[in-house]
């Protein structure tokens, strides 16, 4: 199918979706990694999922975006509500699901001999979708990306020749050309140095009022950066996966209520 794209607001109100996980529970073959997770993920509030290695970040944030199911042996339970309607029911199909709902990795993986415009381009392909103004697309997504001064004179070089921080921000524009209603982001600075990282950091502000978005990171600082909304998983041994506390990010860090998360946020475990 091919259809015009449509001139969607980049600035003023957030226009975001809504992303609300209810009940989420995940497994790998018979072991289960992910118990109960209720989060609701607002429109214009960037969320940060916290917590130690292995306790099922990354899963979950697999499962808002039916990433998970791409496992052979990976099972769920529970829901994920985008505006109200179920990403594994018959109400959207899975190719609308993985427009609206974007991600970027730990690691930037842009196709690297393929030049800079065209890797903007490539999520759209993929998408089946076309554009009637390709260059205008290709700029509004980079500068949103915060890299259009950086490549401007030179959208036809590869990708391969950017930065680490650089190729980082061509994904997010990757991701912003579909229109997206929401962006997650699994440890998107882990792979970059500080001034990247700060980089990106900053692209997250921008873009935080014109989409949803969900960051799993390791970074305690970032988290409280970047972040507005703030769920603290865990697991205890051989147990599954479960959010311990989540609330307001200030009250995640400055008062938390469980022993747990003020340990974890005070660096004495994890
Ligand atoms: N493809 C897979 N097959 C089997 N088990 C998996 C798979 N992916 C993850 N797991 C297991 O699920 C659990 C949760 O992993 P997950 O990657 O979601 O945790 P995480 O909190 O994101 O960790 P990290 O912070 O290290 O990325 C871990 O015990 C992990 O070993």
């Amino acid at each position: 199918m091919t259809t015009q794209e449509s001139e969607a607001p980049v600035t003023g109100q957030p226009v975001g979706g809504t992303l609300r996980g209810v009940g989420v529970s995940a497994w790998f073959g018979a072991r289960k990694v992910l118990e109960g997770v209720d989060i609701d993920m607002r429109a214009g509030v960037v969320t940060a999922l916290i917590g130690p290695s292995g306790c099922g970040k990354s899963t979950f944030l697999r499962i808002l975006n039916r990433m998970h199911e791409l496992v052979p042996i990976a099972t769920l339970g529970g829901s994920v509500l985008l505006d109200g309607d179920d990403i594994y029911g018959t109400a959207l199909p899975i190719t609308e699901v993985r427009r609206r709902i974007g991600m970027v990795f730990q690691k930037p993986n842009p196709f690297p001999a393929m030049t800079i415009g065209d890797n903007v381009m490539a999520g759209l392909r993929l998408t089946g979708r076309k554009t009637a103004n390709r260059e205008q697309l290709i700029e509004e997504s980079l500068r949103r990306a915060g890299l259009w001064n950086e490549v401007r004179n030179r959208l036809g070089a590869p990708a391969g020749g950017l930065s680490g921080g650089q190729q980082q921000r061509l994904c997010i524009a990757r991701s912003l050309a579909v229109r997206p209603d929401v962006l997650l982001m699994d440890e998107p600075c882990s792979a970059l140095d500080p001034t990247s990282t700060r980089r990106i950091e900053e692209t997250i502000l921008e873009l935080k009022d014109q989409l949803t978005i969900v960051i799993v990171t390791h970074n305690m600082q970032q988290a409280q950066r970047v972040s507005e909304h703030c769920a603290f998983f865990l697991a205890a041994e051989d147990e599954p996966g479960r959010v311990v506390e989540q609330g307001e990010t200030e009250h995640i860090f400055g008062s938390p209520e469980d022993p747990r998360t003020a340990d974890y946020v005070n660096g004495r475990f994890g």
